[in-house]
């Protein structure tokens, strides 16, 4: 893996019997950004984690790049709402430098909030302060767990096309979870769609016209997409796999 940052090697996982992660391989490349889509429950933030080196596979291997920087946007922040705590010193517990974190959230929009309770936040707010964290490490990839969660739609479009623009200016990769195809397209160069195992993964374009796209997501993504293939196999309601008996095997 010369090139490669982090490649995991049909990684498992289990909790109390019950899969969560199932022979998942993938290799993040210079540059990339990758989407990981899939359902609730469906084990993306356990992969973040696993990408992160915070959680360890039951089996299979990471390999990370050596001197990788990684920049972390979490999915959740708890912040106690008792806690006087202003975004400057949030984001000084980084140990990174006041005129950096100044520029880091001017370059993310909201330079406007350095003194601002972190409680007080609007949801942009909060995510482009979470994004501005991130960037404070220079990353050589940003791993980003629902970036656009409580932002309204063009919000969201917004924060995507800032992440792309991060990723052209830094030249680092992007890993990032979302549930909305539609809104990342543009901003992504590949997707992977986890559902415990990968159903399938490519440029988006080819995705959204991917059976186990359809099977993941049901009728919502129908106005996106045309059927072209069956699916080749069911879930069970713990995410297990079940291949159909009548599988013709033209899988996609
Ligand atoms: N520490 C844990 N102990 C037991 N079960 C866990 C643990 N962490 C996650 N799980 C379970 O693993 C499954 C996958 O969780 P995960 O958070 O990775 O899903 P997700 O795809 O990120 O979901 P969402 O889209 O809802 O955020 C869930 O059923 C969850 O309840």
């Amino acid at each position: 893996m010369s090139q490669t940052l982090i490649s995991l090697n049909n990684i498992n996982l289990a909790y109390r019997e019950r899969t969560v992660l199932s022979n998942i391989s993938l290799d993040l490349n210079p540059g990339e950004i990758v989407t990981l889509i899939g359902p609730n429950g469906a084990g993306k933030t356990t992969l973040v984690r696993i990408v992160l080196g915070l959680q360890k596979p039951d089996s299979g291997q990471r390999t990370i790049k050596r001197g990788l920087q990684i920049g972390y946007m979490p999915q959740k922040l708890y912040v106690d709402n008792t806690m006087p705590l202003t975004v400057k010193r949030f984001l000084s517990l980084t140990n990174q430098p006041v005129s950096d974190i100044k520029n880091a959230l001017g370059r993310t929009g909201v330079g406007h909030v350095i003194n601002s309770p972190v409680q007080s936040l609007s949801g942009g707010e909060l995510q482009r302060t979470l994004l501005a964290r991130a960037l404070l490490h220079n990353p050589h990839l940003l791993v980003l767990d629902e970036p656009a969660q409580g932002v309204d739609v063009n919000g969201q479009k917004e924060l995507y096309h800032l992440i792309t623009e991060l990723r052209n200016e830094q030249g680092c990769s992007v890993l990032m979870v979302s549930h909305d195809l539609h809104l990342v397209m543009a901003s992504t160069n590949r997707v992977v769609c986890l559902n415990h195992h990968i159903c399938c993964s490519g440029p988006p374009q080819q995705v959204r016209r991917d059976p186990a796209y359809h099977k993941m997501f049901g009728r919502e993504s129908d106005e996106l997409a045309v059927y072209t293939h069956h699916h080749d196999h069911e879930h069970t309601v713990d995410g297990n796999v079940v291949h159909k008996a009548d599988d013709t095997g033209d899988t996609p």
